[in-house]
């Protein structure tokens, strides 16, 4: 698995008030295949996913994936790091499905007929095979969250950090976006607040005001999470 490494990493970002500590300085080595995060809203689950790609970039400290520094080689860790969004429409931008597949292909294929077949099998892999021509409005919100995972795995990223990419789903979209996510080869991070979800990650970092308060095993992570909601 690839490594993901928080070395001493924070954000801390300028707000009227004065400066707020988004994320304090956290070290951690993620080398599980799935890890997942979990905590309250606003705890900093989400700025801890993004400064793994360098959508958010540390006010201090590092970020290194595979000993590559996201703040130095950005571009480079984006190649191995792809990052689903909550919401697929952050994410899906052209008229169809097949076109859809296709923009994220266009650094990695340069060939238009071979991207467009390819692009037509990544759909076909991800259930979405007879909607390929279809306008991205028609699908539904499963099938759009599908869609978007489908752009993010058809460059194979080593890693996939996903932020809450069930929140928006029903039970039995959950299930399907979940169990696409759970049988992935690759390393996942992700943030949820499924704790059932959690629960099938190998390693649990609980965040609770921009610190980990708790890491480890899952059961016990989320059991933590729960004993310190109740108290
Ligand atoms: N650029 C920014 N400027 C000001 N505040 C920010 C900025 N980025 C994040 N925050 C604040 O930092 C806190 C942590 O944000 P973050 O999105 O990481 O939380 P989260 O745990 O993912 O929350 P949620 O579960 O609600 O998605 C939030 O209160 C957020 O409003």
């Amino acid at each position: 698995m690839p490594t993901i490494r928080f070395d001493a990493a924070g954000v801390r970002v300028p707000t009227p008030g004065g400066d707020r500590v988004v994320l304090e300085p956290t070290t951690v080595e993620l080398t599980e295949q799935r890890v997942g995060v979990i905590g309250a809203n606003g705890s900093g689950k989400s700025t801890l996913a993004r400064l793994v790609n360098g959508l958010v970039e540390a006010t201090t400290g590092r970020v290194l994936v595979d000993g590559v520094d996201v703040a130095r080689h950005g571009a480079a860790v984006r190649r191995r790091v792809g990052f689903a969004f909550t919401d697929p429409a952050a994410q899906l931008v052209m008229p169809t499905c097949v076109e859809d597949v296709e923009l994220s292909l266009r650094r990695h294929v340069k060939d238009a007929r071979r991207r467009h077949e390819l692009a037509l099998g990544v759909l076909e892999r991800y259930g979405l095979g007879d909607h390929a021509t279809a306008s991205v409005h028609t699908l539904s919100g499963g099938q759009k969250q599908l869609l978007a995972l489908a752009g993010v795995l058809a460059v194979e990223p080593a890693v996939v950090v996903a932020d809450e990419p069930t929140t928006l789903l029903d039970l039995a979209n959950t299930r399907r976006v979940a169990d696409l996510l759970f049988g992935l080869d690759q390393q996942l991070l992700l943030v949820t607040h499924d704790l059932e979800l959690a629960r099938r990650c190998d390693r649990v970092l609980v965040i609770e005001d921009a610190r980990v308060r708790y890491d480890g095993p899952a059961d016990a992570a989320v059991d933590d999470y729960l004993a310190s909601v109740a108290s």
